[in-house]
C-alpha cells in the first residue's frame, strides 16, 4: 500500500498543507524543527490512532487551534480510499472513509499500516516494560484490528478495578461487602479480556520471533539467526497447552491469592498490564544475556532495528506491504548499518524518509525529494 496524497489541517506546526506523494522512496529534507517528522507522524497516526512521540492527542493539534484534521488517499491493490481523522482533544475523535463517518474512530485502525523506525526505538530495548507492551499491542492491533476493542475494554476494567481497590482499603461492614461483590464482577471482566489479550500477545511473539532472528542477523555484523530472541513473560504463569478454561482459572486464582495485597496497595497486581517482553542475545543457551542492562549501545540499536524490521516482514507475510517510515534514523547509525538498513527496506512499496541533509540518506534510497522549511513542503 502507499499514500498518494496527504492533507493536514492544524496538525502540529502546519496550518494547512497538501502533499502529493507516490510509491517508492520519498525523502523529506530540512533543518531541525521545520516540520519533517510532523508530516510522517500524521501518516503514522492514521495507522494506529496514536503517535510514536506523544501519549496524548493534545500536542498534535496546532497551538491555538481546537481541532486537527489528517486526510490521506491510500492506494491498496490499485484501489484508492480517502481516510480522514479529526482530532478533538478532550472529546471523541471522528473518522471518515471516502467521506462517510465511521461508527467509532478506532474502526479506522488497520486500514493503513505503517512501520516507523525512529531514534525513540532505543526505548524498546532500554525503556520500561510498558514501552515493550505498547510495541506488542500496536503490532497486534495492526494485524487484528478487532483487538483494539479488547485492549480498550481491558484498560477500562483495569481503571475501574483500581479505583474500587482504593475504596476497599477503608471500607468496613456492608460497604465492604458491596464493594467485594462489585470486585468479583470486575474480576470476571478482567480475566475474560485479559486472557484474550495475553493469548494474542503470546501468539504474536511466537510469530515474530523467527523474523527477529533473521533481521538481527541482517543488521548486526557477524551475528547468526539464533542470537536474538524474544519471549513473552506473563505475570500470570500460564502453560501454553492448558485448555482455555484452565487459563482463565489460573488468572482467577492468582487474583484471589493476591487480593489482600492488591487492596493494601490499591492497584491490580496480576494481568497483561504487568507482563514483559524479554529480549536476550547470545550464541548459545548457556551464554544468553538480557539485552536490557547488558547489551552494548550498538547491539541495542541493532536489536531495536531488528524488532522494527521483523514487524515489517511479519505484516508483509500477512499479505500487505506496510508503509515504511524512517524518521531521522540515518544520522544515528554508522555507515555500515545505514547501508544495511537501506538495502533491506529499499524494496518496500513506499518508504518515507526524514533527514536534515540529503547526504544522510543512503544512495540505495534515492527517490523523490521534498524540502521542508518554514511550514512549506516543496518538491525539489
Ligand atoms: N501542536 C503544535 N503547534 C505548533 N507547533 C508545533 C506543535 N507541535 C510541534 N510544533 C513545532 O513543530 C516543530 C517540530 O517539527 P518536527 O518535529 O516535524 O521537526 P523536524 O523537521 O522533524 O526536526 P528535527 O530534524 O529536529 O527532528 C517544532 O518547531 C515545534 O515547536
Amino acid at each position: 500500500m502507499h499514500v498518494s496524497h496527504l492533507t493536514l489541517h492544524d496538525f502540529r506546526s502546519y496550518g494547512e498543507v497538501d502533499v502529493p506523494l507516490e510509491a517508492g522512496v520519498t525523502a523529506f529534507i530540512g533543518r531541525n524543527g521545520q516540520g519533517k517528522t510532523n508530516l510522517v507522524e500524521a501518516i503514522d497516526y492514521l495507522s494506529r490512532l496514536s503517535s510514536h512521540r506523544v501519549a496524548t492527542d493534545a500536542p498534535l493539534v496546532r497551538a491555538g487551534a481546537e481541532q486537527a484534521v489528517v486526510r490521506a488517499a491510500v492506494v491498496r491493490d490499485g484501489r484508492t480510499a480517502v481516510l480522514e481523522i479529526e482530532l478533538n482533544p478532550g472529546r471523541a475523535n471522528r473518522a471518515r472513509v471516502n467521506k462517510s463517518p465511521l461508527p467509532r474512530a478506532r474502526d479506522l485502525v488497520g486500514l493503513v499500516r505503517t512501520v516507523v523506525f525512529s531514534p525513540e526505538d532505543l526505548t524498546l530495548v532500554k525503556g520500561d516494560p510498558s514501552d515493550r507492551r505498547r510495541f506488542l499491542d500496536d503490532l497486534l492491533v495492526l494485524r487484528t484490528p478487532r483487538l483494539a476493542g479488547v485492549k480498550a475494554d481491558y484498560d477500562r476494567v483495569l481503571r475501574q478495578r483500581n479505583t474500587l481497590l482504593k475504596t476497599l482499603y477503608a471500607a468496613r461492614g456492608p460497604a465492604r461487602e458491596g464493594a467485594l461483590a462489585t470486585l468479583a464482577v470486575w474480576d470476571d471482566q478482567l480475566v475474560a479480556t485479559g486472557t484474550e489479550l495475553l493469548e494474542a500477545r503470546e501468539r504474536l511473539v511466537a510469530d515474530l520471533a523467527p523474523y527477529l532472528g533473521k533481521a538481527y542477523e541482517a543488521v548486526a555484523r557477524g551475528a547468526s539467526r539464533d542470537d536474538a530472541r524474544i519471549a513473552y513473560e506473563p505475570s500470570v504463569p500460564l502453560v501454553v497447552e492448558e485448555a482455555r478454561t484452565g487459563r482463565h482459572e489460573t488468572f482467577r486464582s492468582e487474583l484471589a491469592r493476591r487480593q489482600s495485597d492488591e487492596i493494601r496497595r490499591g492497584i491490580t497486581l496480576v494481568g497483561p498490564h504487568r507482563d514483559e517482553l524479554v529480549m536476550t542475545l547470545g550464541p548459545g543457551e548457556d551464554q544468553r544475556l538480557p539485552v536490557k542492562g547488558y547489551a552494548s549501545h550498538g547491539e541495542s540499536w541493532s536489536f531495536a532495528l531488528a524488532l522494527r524490521l521483523a514487524s515489517y516482514d511479519l505484516l508483509r507475510a500477512d499479505g500487505d506491504d506496510p508503509i515504511l517510515i524512517l524518521d531521522d534514523v540515518f544520522a544515528e547509525l554508522d555507515t555500515e548499518r545505514r547501508a544495511q538498513l537501506a538495502a533491506l527496506v529499499s524494496g518496500a512499496e513506499q518508504v518515507l524518509v526524514t533527514a536534515a541533509v540529503e547526504a544522510d540518506v543512503p544512495e540505495q534510497l534515492s527517490g523523490a525529494v521534498f524540502h521542508v522549511a518554514g511550514g512549506e513542503v516543496t518538491r525539489a
